[in-house]
């Protein structure tokens, strides 16, 4: 169970030397648990990649915690397992002088599995995110976009943890291929009890995948509701929200 509480953070503004700082996270508190899928909606600016950063330990919270099972995510031990992620800048997740063969090795040589296996699991893996195994000995700087960001996808997956955040890792994927992906994720999720944090804009993929939606206003949680019930949000800022998504 990943359990975030009371969690604020405040950012720098206005240069090197300036004291002056910007509170862009209010007491947020969650519980995600396993094997569920959680979407993360809100506007522009609301804060949503910020708590995607404190969820992954990338970075720490300036008051209140972020912990796995108990465990402090900012501990790479705590992190290991369980959760990984998948960013929309897939090029900067990206080691440039790795093959994709080598960037899905490394999560696979973890679980000490057999080199045999391995083999087997990088072409089932590609397989599912919609690449042939000719895309194994490729750099990213030969990858288009949409191909990279199902290696990263691929890659996250590898690791098998218990919950991956997507930071509009999927949205930029073209139709097709993001349908794929989706059902991928939805197998996951039913066959192995994968689960997920689904930072996003986009609510018909929220809708497809997710369990419950939280929606983040300036920093702070406006609203919890299950997907099932997102018709009957109540707060006039999810209302406004989802009109806009779907309009
Ligand atoms: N490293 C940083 N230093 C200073 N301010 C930051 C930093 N990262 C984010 N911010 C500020 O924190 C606020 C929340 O940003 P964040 O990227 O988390 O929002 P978001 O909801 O993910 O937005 P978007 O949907 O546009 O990606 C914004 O005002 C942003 O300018």
């Amino acid at each position: 169970m990943l359990s975030v509480d009371r969690v604020s953070k405040w950012y720098r503004v206005g240069g090197l030397f300036s004291q002056e700082r910007k509170q862009v996270l209010h007491d947020i508190c969650f519980e995600w648990k396993p094997g569920e899928c959680l979407a993360v909606i809100g506007e522009s600016g609301s804060g949503k990649s910020t708590l995607g950063r404190l969820l992954l330990g990338i970075e720490k919270p300036d008051r209140g915690t972020v912990r796995f099972n108990g465990k402090s995510v900012s501990d790479r031990k705590t992190r290991i397992g369980n959760v990984s992620a998948v960013f929309q800048d897939y090029t900067s997740s990206m080691n440039p002088y790795y093959t994709v063969e080598k960037a899905l090795l490394e999560p696979l040589s973890m679980q000490r599995r057999e080199r045999s296996d391995m083999q087997r699991k990088i072409d089932s893996l590609l397989c599912q995110v919609g690449l042939n195994p000719s895309y194994r000995d490729k750099y990213p700087h030969e990858l288009s976009g949409g191909e990279a960001q199902r290696v990263c996808i691929a890659r996250a997956v590898a690791a098998e943890p218990s919950c991956i955040v997507f930071d509009e890792a999927v949205s930029s994927l073209d139709g097709s291929v993001q349908i794929q992906v989706l059902e991928l994720l939805n197998d996951l999720k039913n066959s192995f009890g994968m689960g997920f944090i689904f930072i996003t804009h986009d609510i018909e993929a929220a809708a497809y995948l997710c369990d419950r939606a939280m929606f983040l206003r300036s920093g702070r949680v406006e609203e919890i509701v299950s997907v099932k019930e997102l018709k009957n949000v109540q707060s006039s800022y999810a209302k406004k929200l989802l009109q806009m998504m779907i309009t």
